[in-house]
């Protein structure tokens, strides 16, 4: 990401819960920001990551941090990166905190696939857009998976 950029900040707390079968922390969904560094409880695994329709659990390492490709970062890349779809778990014994950063384009910014990574090979697969527009869309209802990024995607 080049230009200026805005940082957010998000606390998550999920209290342990006597049912983990059936209650999630967070539901599956991408971010809709750039990138996103989280910290994760030390003790507690609860961040799952969907990889070939399975969800893989992240182990956690005192004192790491997970960088997130998100859904700008997609468009920008024209698809070369991919937002990974993830979601948190809950846990019967204990609870759990983890924060997260979000690092994005300012609210103003036209974001668009570089056009150095679009050639007849890669043909261009994300609209431009206004940042401010994508934040619009991406808090406008239910986060399911990626359904966010097909805001931003060319049909063919
Ligand atoms: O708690 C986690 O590990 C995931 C948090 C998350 O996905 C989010 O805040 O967007
Ligand atoms: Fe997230």
């Amino acid at each position: 990401m080049h230009g200026k950029i805005s940082q957010g900040m998000k606390w998550n707390y999920y209290p342990p819960c006597p049912r983990p079968d059936l209650v999630l922390g967070i539901t599956p969904h991408s971010d809709g920001s750039g990138l996103t560094v989280l910290l994760q409880d030390d003790e507690t695994v609860g961040l799952q990551i969907c990889k070939d329709d399975a969800w893989i659990p992240v182990q956690t390492h005192p004192g790491a941090l997970v960088i997130n490709i998100r859904d700008m970062l997609e468009v920008m890349s024209n698809g070369r990166y991919k937002s990974v779809e993830h979601r948190a778990v809950t846990n019967i014994e204990r609870d759990r905190i983890s924060i997260a950063m979000f690092y994005n384009p300012v609210r103003d910014t036209e974001v668009g696939p570089d056009p150095e990574l679009i050639d007849e090979l890669h043909p261009c697969q994300y609209r431009r857009l206004i940042r401010a527009e994508y934040i619009r869309h991406f808090f406008s209802d239910k986060l399911d998976g990626k359904n966010k990024i097909e805001f931003a995607k060319i049909k063919s």
